[in-house]
């Protein structure tokens, strides 16, 4: 497990990040969300060992990371890294190579690479010639082509289309498969809220939010209810330990002060009969992050 702990980082009397901590879970792919200057890239370079942090430490289970840790990390920066004129498979292969693999190993694995990621008919075209979307996934396989032991994506969903998302999702899913952690930071939380299993919310440097999905909106949602039948739901008003939020007709929804009083709702509804759903509602990740970054 990759640990941050305590990392702040000032450049000139300006702090851009504060006492920023959390984990990224081997096997997890860990997405990394915040407005735009909020602080993830300046923390994805100290993650890397780019740019020093003023206080804190970045750990492996505990230990400072090595120098070795660190080489073996498959980074995809904000700027990129490609060079522009060159065929992309020459690219990778020499990435590869620089970390070890030898040339056949190197080779097979960047053709795989490209393949998986639909690149495989361009596989020897230079990068410039390539178009935005598909320069984004051969930077993509820049990252993935020495077989990682962590993996940190500065936005590698930016400029995707929706296919391209899946299939590089499913790459990225099969690196975390092999116990890698994995973060990716992004500004698309639809996309974030999808993919990832982890979520770190930063805001003006400070992590404002960490944890799954679940736990995030446990914390961030009084439980809601939604009941539809088909006569008239206004006695849900009177039942106990429940309150309405909204009642329309047969439609309603409540919070309760725990699932008991959510059930009994629904043992009433059933013995009134003409219950057409009922289902727990949960609040969509972008307004909880609005409401943490505020
Ligand atoms: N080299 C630098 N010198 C001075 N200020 C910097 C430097 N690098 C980053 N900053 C400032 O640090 C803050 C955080 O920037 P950072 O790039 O980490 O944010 P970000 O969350 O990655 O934003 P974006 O989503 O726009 O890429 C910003 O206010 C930025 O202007």
């Amino acid at each position: 497990m990759i640990q941050l702990r305590g990392i702040d980082r000032s450049f000139g009397t300006t702090q851009v990040l504060h006492d920023v901590s959390f984990d990224i879970h081997p096997g997890r792919m860990t997405g990394f969300v915040g407005a735009n200057g909020a602080g993830k890239t300046t923390t994805m370079r100290i993650l890397l060992g780019v740019l020093e942090p003023s206080a804190g430490t970045v750990e492996v289970d505990g230990a400072p990371m090595s120098a070795d840790y660190r080489a073996r990390i498959g980074y995809m920066p904000e700027e990129r890294g490609l060079y522009p004129k060159m065929p992309v498979d020459d690219q990778l292969v020499y990435l590869a190579r620089l970390h070890g693999l030898d040339a056949k190993m190197a080779r097979r694995r960047a053709l795989d690479l490209l393949e998986r990621l639909g690149l495989g008919e361009r596989h020897h075209d230079t990068l410039e010639s390539l178009s935005l979307g598909n320069q984004q996934r051969a930077q993509i396989a820049a990252a993935l082509v020495h077989d990682p032991a962590a993996l940190v994506l500065d936005e590698p969903f930016s400029g995707l289309d929706p296919m391209a998302v899946e299939v590089t999702l499913e790459v990225l899913r099969d690196v975390a498969r092999t116990g890698a952690p994995v973060l990716f930071s992004s500004h698309q939380l639809d996309v974030v809220e999808r993919l990832c299993d982890e979520l770190v919310i930063i805001g003006d440097g400070r992590v404002r939010a960490a944890g799954t999905r679940e736990s995030i909106r446990a914390a961030h949602t009084s439980p809601e209810w939604r009941l539809v039948t088909t006569g008239d739901a206004g006695w849900v008003r009177d039942a106990l330990g429940v309150e309405v939020v909204d009642l329309a007709g047969g439609e309603v929804r409540f919070t309760a002060v725990d699932e008991a009083a959510a059930d009994r709702v629904l043992s009433q509804a059933v013995e009134r009969g003409g219950v057409r759903a009922f289902s727990p509602v949960t609040r969509p990740l972008t307004e909880i992050f609005q409401e943490v970054v505020r």
